[in-house]
């Protein structure tokens, strides 16, 4: 089984585009908890051109009704992301190594450049009792290291995946992932997913039983305005609990 944590950018994204709070983002993701997602993502870019800032207090207020549930957010650590994420205390922060004018995250840490500089950030936000996830290409090599700072969790950055998927690469593709993830279990890591998963996608992926969490935005989005919110929500769950 693996959680389903609905990543609401794409809603912030049509509110923010008339100026009300309307879709309201606290009454979707409350739509998507009372249907059995393990949580909500957000990630708040320096220009809030989506999620906001304030997206983050109002959805910990929400998830903290929700006992078990978790709220994930994922962003740069920039000194306003972290001050955010140090007075929110989500149950998850992903770090995405995107700079503010990045269309979307396309890449994951370099970390034999960057685990100077992520170690005492990875420290700060656990000593608040929150878990750190490192977005990550599949990269067998690096997932040690990734532990070696601080890291709990890696999220695969799966865009390549869902490029391959259902063309002739999609085997030998998957099979790059697959060795990463276990190459991040064996260093004592669990293992998180996403970017471009889909409902085509995604029980392949997952299937491995490697994958503990997905986080799903912009597709379930998209895919709701054939199927409808609830629907695809379910229909993600049901692919996710086989
Ligand atoms: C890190 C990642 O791949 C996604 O979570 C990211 O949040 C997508 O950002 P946009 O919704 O801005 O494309
Ligand atoms: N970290 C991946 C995420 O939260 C959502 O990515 P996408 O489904 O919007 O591509």
């Amino acid at each position: 089984m693996t959680h389903l944590s609905v990543n609401l950018n794409k809603i912030g994204l049509l509110r923010n585009s008339r100026g009300r709070d309307y879709p309201n983002m606290v009454v979707m993701a409350e739509r998507v908890l009372a249907l059995g997602a393990f949580g909500v993502t957000i990630h708040p870019r320096p220009d809030q051109r989506h999620a906001t800032y304030q997206d983050a207090y109002d959805l910990k207020s929400l998830i903290s009704r929700y006992p078990g549930r978790e709220l994930n957010i994922e962003g740069f650590p920039d000194e306003n992301f972290l001050k955010v994420v140090l007075e929110v205390v989500p149950d998850q922060c992903t770090l995405v190594p995107d700079d503010p004018n990045q269309l979307t995250s396309d890449h994951g840490w370099n970390l034999g450049r960057d685990q100077d500089v992520l170690r005492p950030i990875i420290a700060r936000l656990k000593d608040k009792g929150i878990r750190v996830v490192l977005f990550m290409d599949p990269d067998s090599e690096s997932m040690q290291m990734a532990k070696n700072i601080g890291a709990d969790r890696v999220e695969l950055y799966t865009e390549a995946y869902a490029n391959a998927f259902s063309t002739e690469l999609e085997n030998a593709c998957l099979a790059q992932y697959q060795e990463a993830a276990q190459a991040a279990k064996n260093a004592g890591l669990e293992v998180n997913a996403g970017h471009d998963l889909d409902l085509e996608n995604v029980g392949k992926f997952c299937e491995n039983g490697l994958i503990t969490e997905v986080s799903i935005g912009h597709a379930l989005t998209a895919e709701s305005l054939d199927l409808g919110w609830d629907n695809v929500v379910k229909k993600y769950l049901s692919i996710l609990t086989q």
